[in-house]
């Protein structure tokens, strides 16, 4: 291990970890914190000191829980090797590409989520809900950030589409490109605060990336003209140090996340339609053309919009078959 000046709090310690070590632990092993994953070998820091090693658990077999990145493992003080990997405060997760499908983790213990989109022909309340059922699900603090502010007129139409969402929803608006305007979000990026983006291609994910860490180590590509689209650039999965001290999960599969298994995260999202829901008079209403019915009552009023009705009937068709898919498929 190399010795290093860091505090466990400036790697993202919290009383939420220490409650869980026993008063023997405390004596015999270290918290650590995983930087990164590659194969075979996790890169861990922890108070003054970082190292690579073994990610491997004694007594834990293919099928149980490893370490990801950002996870807090306690490691043997001599020996090094994981002991056990700290309850995690959340847990970003994907099903795995490919015939065999199985989870796959991607990064534990993210205290904001970046919910990342543009001011333009892109922008999409549809997108936006989906990202904000996966916050919801994951259990991640959401925060909205529209980008290219310096390429619209009129910011505030689509900070108000966004903030239409859900009350109480955090929405800032950036110039990514430009440090002073990206300060906004500064107070998500701070010492020991772990942050994490969700966006599509070409939103300026890298971009923001790059003004937050203060360098320009993650390169953008030039968005294709016209098309207002760019291309996939980030490959690494670690963490990267922000410049205000806070720690960037940055992993390609966080980019493409999908739904499945999201019905709580859904159920919050859309929880106007899920309390209505219980009055309608049958207790399994499609909503349709059933009698008394409370959703298509309040639609008719207009106290609900048909549209976010329907954006919620297409989220929860989506993920039953998702989670339909996932479950006869799961290897034994
Ligand atoms: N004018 C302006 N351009 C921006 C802004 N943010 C990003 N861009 C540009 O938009 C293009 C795409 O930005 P990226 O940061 O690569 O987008 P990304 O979301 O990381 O894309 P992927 O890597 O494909 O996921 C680049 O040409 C950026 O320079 C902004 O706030 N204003
Ligand atoms: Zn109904």
């Amino acid at each position: 291990m190399k010795l290093t000046n860091e505090t466990l709090e400036d790697l993202g310690w919290k009383a939420y970890f220490s409650e869980q070590i026993s008063g023997d632990e405390a004596q015999r092993c270290h918290p650590v914190r995983v930087m990164a994953v590659h194969r075979g070998k996790i890169a861990v820091s922890g108070a003054g000191s970082q190292g690579l090693i073994s990610p491997h658990i004694p007594g834990a077999g293919p099928a149980d829980d490893h370490p990801t990145v950002g996870d807090w493992l306690l490691i043997d003080g001599v020996t090094l090797q994981p002991i056990r990997i700290l309850n995690r405060i959340n847990l970003f997760k994907r099903r795995a590409p490919g015939v065999r499908r199985k989870e796959q983790m991607l990064a534990a213990n993210v205290d904001t989520l970046f919910i990342v989109a543009s001011c333009n022909q892109d922008f999409s309340v549809a997108r936006l809900e989906r990202y904000l059922v996966l916050a919801r699900e994951v259990g991640v603090h959401p925060v909205v950030v529209l980008t290219k502010i310096d390429l619209t007129d009129t910011p505030e139409v689509f900070a108000a589409a966004a903030r239409a969402i859900e009350p109480g929803l955090l929405v800032e608006t950036v110039n990514g490109r430009d440090p002073a305007s990206v300060a906004c979000i500064a107070p998500w990026c701070g010492k020991g605060e772990t942050v994490a983006l969700l966006g599509s291609s070409g939103v300026g994910k890298s971009t923001l990336v790059n003004t937050l860490r203060g360098s320009d180590s993650i390169d953008t590509q030039a968005i294709r003209a016209g098309d207002a689209t760019g291309r996939h650039t980030t490959t690494v999965r670690e963490m990267h140090r922000l410049d205000r001290g806070g720690w960037l999960l940055d992993t390609p599969g966080m980019r493409e996340l999908q739904l499945f298994d999201a019905a709580t995260g859904i159920a919050e999202v859309f929880d106007d339609f899920v309390l209505l829901a219980q009055e309608c008079r049958f207790s399994n209403c499609a909503h349709g053309v059933e009698p008394g019915c409370a959703i298509r009552a309040a639609i008719a009023i207009g106290a609900l919009t048909s549209a976010r009705f329907d954006r919620w009937r297409k989220l929860a068709a989506e993920d039953s078959v998702n989670a339909a898919q996932f479950a006869t498929r799961r290897p034994r």
